[in-house]
């Protein structure tokens, strides 16, 4: 194995083979634990997009908080989906039929066209271009503040859907839909998440289409591996410590590499990870 895809599947702790029963069971028992820990926590707050990851978090989220209610007799218990579009969205459907998969306690529409139309137009008042590329980051993160907002009002935690295949790229953006506070698919790659879908049941059209995280509106519902450069066949490979053509493993260490950052809190005076 190469050094480096050693160091990250130990460091993202990726295991090489799972039993998705077990590992819904692990994950609906750790968000239940930390509920129970900070009780004031009566909600947690999650955006659906009608994406594979979301479907998956979602699923989890909603068995954690019913099996609190069932066994606290509390039913402040919730889990609320929330829907982020920016203005329409083209696949609203597959968003709604998540929705209705997961069985969501409560849901909340905030459309972010608005803010992050208006944030940008600051922005650009001051002689600045901001690409679509960047705007494309505008939204995300304007889905973490409504999402934060969300928990604010309902004492909720804002869920994170960071999973190990994502992480080791870096592929979200910084504070934006990887600003959350509890990460129950964090360990897992892409076709991890999905055998756990495939055990529950899900709607196929839900997790075997094409991961994207549109955002950009010159290449609207841009394929992950298209960013990427590399298949999540392949990334997944390389997270289970199997070997990979040369190119594409190259690829996935430079894009870790680069994005080291991310996977660290602000880096302050101590900190040597990145020397
Ligand atoms: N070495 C370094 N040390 C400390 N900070 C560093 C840094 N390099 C950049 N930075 C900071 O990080 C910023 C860049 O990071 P960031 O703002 O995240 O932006 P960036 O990584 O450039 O872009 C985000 C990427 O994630 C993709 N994405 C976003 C959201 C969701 C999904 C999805 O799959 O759903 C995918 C998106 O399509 C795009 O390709 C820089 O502007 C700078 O502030
Ligand atoms: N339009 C949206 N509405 C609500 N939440 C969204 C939206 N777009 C992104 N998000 C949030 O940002 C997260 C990151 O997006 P990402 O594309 O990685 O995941 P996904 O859409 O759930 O799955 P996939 O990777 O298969 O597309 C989502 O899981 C979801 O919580
Ligand atoms: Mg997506």
């Amino acid at each position: 194995m190469r050094p480096l895809q050693k160091q990250i599947i130990s460091e993202l702790r990726v295991l090489p083979e799972i039993d998705p029963k077990q590992e819904i069971r692990r994950s609906v028992d750790f968000l239940k634990n930390y509920l129970r820990k900070y009780s004031f926590l009566k909600s947690l707050v999650l955006g659906i997009s009608g994406g594979q990851d979301s479907t998956l978090a979602g699923v989890l989220c909603e068995q954690a908080v019913s099996e609190l209610r069932q066994e606290t007799g509390d039913q402040d218990y919730q889990f609320i989906a929330v829907r982020l579009p920016y203005g329409s969205q083209a696949d609203e459907q597959d968003a709604l039929d998540a929705i209705e998969f997961m069985q969501a306690d409560q849901m909340v529409r905030v459309d972010i066209k608005d803010s992050a139309d208006a944030m940008m137009a600051a922005i650009e008042a001051n002689d600045l271009t901001v690409s679509d590329f960047n705007k494309g980051n505008i939204k995300a993160r304007a889905r973490m503040i409504a999402q934060y907002a969300v928990a604010g009002a309902k004492a909720g935690a804002v869920v994170g859907t960071d999973h190990a295949a994502e992480a080791v790229t870096g592929f979200y953006t910084k504070f934006g839909d990887g600003g959350a506070d509890i990460t129950p698919l964090w360990r897992l790659d892409k076709r991890q998440g999905k055998a756990l879908l495939t055990y529950l049941g899900a709607p196929k059209h839900l997790y075997e289409k094409v991961p994207t995280a549109d955002l950009e509106e010159d290449r609207p519902a841009l394929p992950d591996e298209v960013a990427l450069g590399v298949t999540y066949q392949q990334i997944d490979d390389y997270l289970e410590g199997k070997e990979i053509a040369d190119s594409a493993a190259e690829k996935i260490e430079n894009w870790y590499l680069k994005t080291q950052h991310k996977r660290h809190l602000p880096i302050n005076v101590y900190d040597d990870f990145w020397k």
